[in-house]
């Protein structure tokens, strides 16, 4: 793990405590909602966008995506399955999609930080899967990168129900190459040994942004 910090944590209001942001990224099936599991169970609020995304498609996204993806939501709900096939492996399409959630997200997001710094929170987490490719490392203090070894990861991927192998490779070609992530990242959390391993990185993190806060 890098403990290599540059920024300062930033405050919104000059009289209030900084509270520090964390951004959380990782490819897909790196760990990353495993450790952002860990960061919570040590009472740190956590947004996770793609959980958002997910709460989106039973509500205020859907007669949006409906409009755009026609037969893609059943009985009041986006069917992910349905949509991923409309998507993945389109480019416009998908680039059309993220036009329709990116800003919804952005929202929630919004709104998550505005109730964790009336809570007086010290830090937060913000698990941005897109958090690279989308500029996002603005709106953070710090970034973990939650990584592993190809192999785990993919094994991991393709042991899940409803995955190819074409769908991982166009879900990896949308996403920033691992190496690149870990290149700008301030902590890396490797979950290739085991949870506890990972649960002492998320650990040592902690630390350091309490050193950085204080
Ligand atoms: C394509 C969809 C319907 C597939 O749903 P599904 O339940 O099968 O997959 P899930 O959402 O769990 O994502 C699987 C993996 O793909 C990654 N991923 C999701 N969207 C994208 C994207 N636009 N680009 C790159 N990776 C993505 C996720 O981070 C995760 O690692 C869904 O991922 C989606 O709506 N994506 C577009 C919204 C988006 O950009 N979400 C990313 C977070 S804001
Ligand atoms: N530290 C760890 N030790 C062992 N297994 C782990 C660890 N972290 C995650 N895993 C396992 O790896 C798999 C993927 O984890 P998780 O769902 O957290 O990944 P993810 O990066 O959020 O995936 P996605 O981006 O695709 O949603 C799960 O089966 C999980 O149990």
């Amino acid at each position: 793990m890098s403990s290599a910090v540059s920024s300062s944590p930033t405050s919104s209001a000059a009289d209030a405590p900084a509270m520090i942001v964390l951004g959380l990224t990782g490819s897909i099936g790196m760990g990353k909602s495993t450790t952002a599991g860990m960061f919570r169970a040590r009472g740190v609020p956590v947004h996770d966008a793609d959980a958002f995304v997910h709460a989106l498609y039973g509500g205020a996204a859907v007669p949006l995506v409906e409009a755009a993806f026609p037969g893609t939501t059943r009985e009041g709900a986006v069917d992910r399955r349905l949509l991923g096939q409309r998507v993945l492996g389109n480019a416009p399409a998908l680039k059309q999609l993220e036009e329709i959630v990116h800003p919804l997200v952005r929202a929630g997001e919004a709104a998550f930080l505005e109730r964790a710094r009336a809570e007086g929170a010290p830090i937060v987490v913000l698990d941005i899967p897109l958090l690279f490719e989308t500029g996002a490392e603005a709106r953070v203090d710090r970034i973990a990168v939650v990584t592993t070894d190809p192999a785990v990861q993919r094994a991991r991927v393709l042991a899940r129900p409803g995955m190819t192998e074409e769908k991982f490779a166009q879900i990896l070609a949308r996403q920033m190459p691992d190496v690149e992530k870990r290149r700008r990242a301030d902590y890396l959390i490797d979950t290739g040994h085991g949870l506890e391993a990972a649960r002492a990185g998320v650990d040592e993190i902690l630390a350091d942004l309490v050193r950085a806060g204080d």
